[in-house]
């Protein structure tokens, strides 16, 4: 074929397709490598197989994680996850990592994400805030926290992670403040890491560690309050003194309370138990026992600081398997409990019977324990527990601190559960200097008068109480109860006792020693609760059917009681802040719903005033609840409507247990100070259109007397007590009135008169005659 003959288009595609062919010779290595990886790609991709740095997140993975998170018992696994992470060099264990696990999804998962929180939480490093908390009742305990305290101070001086330790007497802590969420002050500080050490000893009768058991295991019940609540705790640990030779082993008793304890922090800080529990016998290895914990201790410390764990292998350090075999030991206990609140008491009891030797000379071990139980009477919770039924035992048994401790003080025990003494103005009364402010206000002279109590237990732990924080405090009544006779009948030989006793001291006028050997007045004020006692109406018939006047104090906690009370001559509340947080701090009450019980007993006494003298009396502690209170105590005038408001300056007694409680010297306001709240809080009632005024003053004792204008009769206070008059009325069994059984104030008590009954002579301390002078010029 002629070239000339050939196509132009055929020419034209003959040498397209010799460079096509010339450029596949150049390039083709390339072409078959691109080749050869792009179909490994796309096999890749069928496969599912991304590879990790070019992958997104995927939506499926975001969305188990947060599952995970809301549901509660990924929640938990969660939480314990980010506290081990949280803690560096702590090894996952692992039976959450095996194999197994991963392919359940969720819990793989669950990893990640917390572990990258992790890197900026340690960015932050936590120091430790220790805490020592203990109870004592003779000393022993105390001086152990002591040493205890000083060997964290030591490592506080040397390690700056370890902040300045705190001491704390369960006796005067409000337990709410670091029981029920842990120290508020460091609430929000997530820098600082709480170390709780607890150090106590046991008795097998009541006593304050009682009520701190039964603080923790209301904590732990209480469906208001996460059943961990204090897991935010770094650690906690547990020393207990006992008595091996009282109690010779743990079931029989030793150490009991502190290991009953133990068990309870274990539960409520989510098992965060750092330490052993370290058990000591006082008779024998108490001291070296406790240098051994202190030593685990500052380990323990030393560990978290530098590993932020515990430490594996240790006891409580979260090891599966030994916080689930005491979770199952205690829900067990805990079931029995409820039904049998003593359980392991009871237990003991009857380790104890068992035994040939006689209880009672065991130490501390009361005869009476064997006999009947009665039905505990439950004043305060709605709970099941008070109604249960408990063991018969006494309030204050022989053999117990709170017996010495009392009768040191002068007190005669009645009985199990009741008190009596002679006050000191008894005794100045039988001298003839001086009578206290009943004699000015009421007509109540001082040698006629028995103070006495049917219940040394209270509800409330009072800052400016003189009960040296050895009396029972309780919310309910758990012991036997004494005959009111038997009470009536050892009350007035207890106090005759001590009235014969003044019989040869120096300046006793024969009179009224003679008279004193009449009771005329009883003040149920002593110490504790006097409607506490289940049958203190009886005990009030048999005051009144021997013409004894009755003046009885309670503490505003028990409006049932209050409710339920027949008429006395006198009848008081106890006043002691304007506002619920105030009375929280100065009451110290165990009830939870303190301030609601309080306000009920405002109106069942506004209720009672036409019936009988009802009263407020308000103790002014300064720095406590006497600072801009007098519109909030007004408040509660206008809600109780009393017919008379006592107000008197605090007694400082001190005692280490009030210094414990913060309390000092500086705390007793001045006379001139109490005139001035008195008067700011007349002013305020008169704003209020409250009928009321300033009627009498009992300046020797820092005593002012307000009363409504019910009492100024014809323009004269009558605030004293015609005792004959209330006496016919009662027995006649007509109703009656506050204004029937008055009589005019005598004119030396008036307000601005001083209040010192001119029969009397003042003297100084030194017992040499005083000038008589106006206290206060108004
Ligand atoms: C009335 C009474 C009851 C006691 N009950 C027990 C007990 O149940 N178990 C025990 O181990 N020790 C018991 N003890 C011994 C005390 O726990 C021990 O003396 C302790 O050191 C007291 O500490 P304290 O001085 O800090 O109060 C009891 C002691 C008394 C006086
Ligand atoms: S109410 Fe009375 S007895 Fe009870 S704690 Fe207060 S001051 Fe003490």
């Amino acid at each position: 074929m002629d070239m000339n003959e050939t196509p132009g288009w055929l020419v034209v595609f003959a040498d397209r397709l010799d460079r096509l062919l010339a450029f596949w010779h150049a390039h083709r290595i390339v072409f078959v490598v691109g080749g050869v990886l792009l179909g490994l790609v796309l096999l890749w991709r069928l496969r599912g197989q991304e590879p990790p740095s070019t992958r997104a997140p995927s939506p499926a993975t975001e969305e188990k994680t947060s599952w995970l998170d809301t549901t509660s018992a990924g929640n938990e696994k969660q939480n314990i996850f980010e506290r081990t992470q949280n803690r560096p060099g702590l090894q996952r264990p692992s039976s959450n990592t095996n194999s197994k696990t991963k392919t359940t999804g969720p819990r793989v998962v669950s990893g990640r994400k917390p572990a990258q929180r992790t890197t900026s939480q340690q960015a932050k490093k936590q120091t430790i805030q220790p805490y020592v908390f203990y109870a004592s009742l003779t000393g022993n305990t105390k001086a152990t926290a002591d040493s205890v305290l000083e060997r964290l101070a030591s490592l506080n001086g040397h390690n700056s992670d370890i902040l300045k330790p705190e001491l704390l007497d369960l006796a005067y802590i409000d337990l709410d403040d670091y029981f029920v969420s842990g120290p508020k002050a460091q609430a929000d500080d997530v820098n600082i890491a709480n170390f709780y050490l607890v150090l106590l000893p046991s008795y097998d009768i009541d006593s304050i560690i009682t009520n701190f058991l039964e603080h923790l295991r209301e904590t732990h019940h209480d469906f208001r309050i996460d059943t961990a609540p204090l897991s935010q705790l770094r650690g906690y640990s547990v020393f207990g003194l006992g008595d091996i030779e009282g109690w010779p082993s743990e079931e029989q008793g030793f150490c009991s309370q502190a290991i009953e304890v133990d068990k309870w922090l274990a539960k409520l800080t989510g098992r965060k138990r750092a330490y052993p529990i370290g058990l000591g016998d006082i008779k024998s290895n108490a001291k070296q026992a406790a240098e051994e914990w202190m030593t685990g201790i500052t380990q323990t410390l030393q560990d978290i600081l530098e590993q932020g764990s515990l430490g594996e292998g240790v006891a409580g350090s979260g090891a599966p398997i030994e916080s689930d075999d005491e979770a199952e030991e205690e829900e067990v206990v805990d079931d029995l409990q409820d039904e049998f609140p003593d359980l392991g008491r009871k237990k003991r009891q009857k380790l104890n019977n068992s035994n040939t030797i006689d209880v009672e000379d065991m130490g501390g071990k009361s005869s009476r324990s064997k006999q009947n139980t009665p039905l505990a009477i439950d004043f305060t919770t709605y709970s099941s527990s008070g109604a249960s039924v408990q063991p018969r035992k006494a309030m204050v048994p022989k053999e117990s601190p709170t017996y010495t401790s009392l009768t040191k003080q002068g007190y005669t025990i009645v009985g199990t559960h009741s008190g009596v003494k002679i006050c000191r103005w008894t005794k100045s009364a039988l001298r003839g200097r001086g009578s206290c402010y009943k004699n000015s206000f009421y007509g109540i002279a001082s040698h006629l008068c028995m103070e006495t109590t049917p219940s040394l237990s209270c509800s409330n732990k009072c800052v400016f109480c003189w009960r040296h924080g050895t009396n029972p405090v309780s919310t309910t009544w758990r012991w036997e109860v004494d005959d009111p006779q038997l009470i009536f009948d050892g009350a007035k030989e207890g106090h005759y006792k001590k009235i014969k006793m003044m019989r040869g001291v120096p300046g006793v006028r024969a009179e009224r020693f003679e008279e004193a050997m009449r009771i005329r007045h009883c003040a149920l004020s002593l110490v504790g609760e006097p409607i506490f006692y289940p049958r203190i109406n009886e005990f009030l018939g048999l005051l009144h059917g021997e013409q004894i006047s009755s003046f009885l104090v309670c503490n505003a906690q028990h409006p049932q009681q209050l409710q339920d009370l027949d008429r006395v001559t006198q009848l008081y509340v106890s006043i002691d802040a304007s506002n619920k947080e105030s009375l929280r701090k100065i009451d110290r009450p165990l009830h939870r719903d303190f301030w609601e019980r309080f306000n009920s007993c405002l109106d069942i006494l506004r209720e009672k005033r036409f019936v009988q003298r009802t009263v407020f009396r308000l103790t002014l502690v300064k720095g406590f609840n006497v600072e801009d209170e007098a519109e909030g105590y007004a408040d509660l005038v206008a809600k109780g409507l009393p017919c008379f408001v006592e107000v008197k300056g605090v007694t400082y007694c001190g005692t280490t247990s009030a210094a414990g409680a913060g309390l000092t010297m500086q705390n007793v306001p001045f006379y001139e100070e109490v005139v001035e709240f008195v008067t700011a809080l007349n002013a305020a009632l008169e704003r209020r259109g409250l009928g009321y005024g300033i009627a009498a003053e009992h300046a020797h004792s820092c005593c002012i007397l307000l009363a409504s204008n019910r009492f100024l009769i014809d323009g004269v206070w009558n605030t004293v007590i015609n005792y004959e008059k209330f006496f016919n009325l009662l027995e006649s069994g007509k109703d009656f009135g506050p204004e029937d059984y008055c009589a005019p104030t005598a004119e030396w008590a008036w307000f601005g008169n001083g209040g010192f009954d001119p029969r009397d002579e003042r003297v100084d301390r030194k017992g040499r005659p005083k000038e008589e002078k106006k206290l206060i010029a108004i």
